[in-house]
């Protein structure tokens, strides 16, 4: 059994990659502690401390319990939010009774909350956490040792809380790197399957209903072939403001081909995105890209139908494109709808707008 995503999953979607590989950090770190801290329940035992033998067993079923839920069931035991509050206690209550011999604890302790918390809590937690222990330090040590376990310890947090932000910083880029295409922004296709099937749940269970535009510039090459790939690239980005001037926050911009764009319109029925796929025809073709290069574009639509796969979904509006590009170009066509389907809308297609052919 694979624990935390497939090599598929992990290969084609950065999102599901990342999340993987956070449940595999939450897993090896309960296992570690979970191996160091079992022992020392039967020595605090012997040594007399029943109440911190207690909390290193409950600190142990938990560890226990967080691996056998990702394990099992691929999910958190309490969002693993116990293990931070058992270490921080069990290690502020040893240092008060053991001594130096608990004070060690304190500082993979401090350190393991940047790996299971999220940023702003494991700060809020560490700055608790030292100030604590400082006062445990200050009742217990020399006054000179307080001082030192409290730099150093804070010291220890502070590194560890500039690691943790500098590696969520590096995850959040390289994530929003591998799902966006370098030259316009948009989403890639790395999520497109995803998103899909989030509005084909919604379908099957809610009967909300969404619909999906995709829209291909036409004769593209030639632009190409006349002004050159560094014109046709700023026509592309050029095309894909004009396109996101006219969305919703809501709406997902794709480009999901060299010329080719989809936007997923989330609780969008046929008929509205047919109107919208209309004005994006319109704001493509109203005005010359880069001063003098004048363009129109195809585009289909298509609703998503009960019972039907995101590729099925995303064949019927490529059929549809296929055939506006067949039947002369510059116009929207609806997707034929499955036949066990009612039809609501799916018609003829239409002329976008009175722009004659490009170039
Ligand atoms: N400048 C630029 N061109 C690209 C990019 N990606 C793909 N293309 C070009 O887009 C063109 C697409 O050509 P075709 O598939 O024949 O499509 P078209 O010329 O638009 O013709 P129709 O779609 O049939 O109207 C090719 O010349 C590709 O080289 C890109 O990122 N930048």
């Amino acid at each position: 059994m694979n624990l935390f995503a497939s090599p598929d999953t992990m290969a084609t979607n950065p999102t599901l990659a990342v999340l993987g590989f956070k449940r595999q950090l939450v897993y090896h770190l309960h296992i570690w502690a979970f191996i160091a801290v079992a022992p020392l329940v039967m020595v605090q035992w012997q040594h007399g401390n029943f109440l911190l033998s207690a909390l290193l067993i409950l600190f142990c079923v938990n560890a226990a319990l967080v691996i056998l839920f990702l394990r099992l069931r691929s999910v958190y035991f309490l969002k693993g939010r116990l293990f931070p509050i058992l270490a921080v206690v069990c290690a502020a209550y040893s240092t008060s009774i053991n001594g130096h011999a608990g004070l060690y604890w304190a500082y993979p302790a401090a350190i393991a909350l940047f790996f299971l918390l999220p940023l702003k809590e494991a700060i809020v937690c560490n700055i608790i956490f030292v100030s604590v222990m400082a006062v445990v330090s200050f009742l217990q040590f020399p006054e000179a040792d307080f001082w030192r376990i409290t730099f150093s310890l804070g010291l220890s947090c502070l590194f560890a809380m500039i690691f943790a932000w500098l590696v969520g910083r590096l995850q959040q880029e390289l994530t929003r790197l591998a799902t966006t295409d370098p030259l316009t922004g948009c989403l890639n296709r790395s999520q497109l399957a995803d998103i899909l099937n989030s509005q084909i749940q919604l379908r099957e269970r809610y009967e909300r209903v969404s619909s999906l535009v995709l829209i291909d510039l036409d004769y593209f090459k030639t632009i190409n072939d006349r002004w050159g790939h560094l014109a046709g690239d700023r026509v592309l980005k050029e095309m894909t403001i004009r396109l996101r001037k006219r969305l919703r926050e809501s709406d997902q911009l794709f480009r999901i081909g060299g010329e080719e764009f989809m936007v997923v319109l989330p609780e969008t029925r046929q008929k509205d995105a047919d109107t919208l796929a209309h004005q994006l025809l319109t704001s493509i073709s109203a005005r010359p890209f880069l001063d003098d290069i004048k363009l129109t574009a195809s585009a289909s639509v298509a609703e998503v139908c009960r019972g039907e796969t995101w590729s099925v979904w995303l064949n019927r509006a490529d059929q549809a494109l296929y055939d506006a590009k067949a039947k002369g170009r510059n116009q929207v066509v609806n997707a034929a709808r499955p036949s066990n389907e009612p039809a609501h809308t799916a018609g003829p297609s239409t002329p976008a707008s009175d722009t004659s052919a490009a170039i």
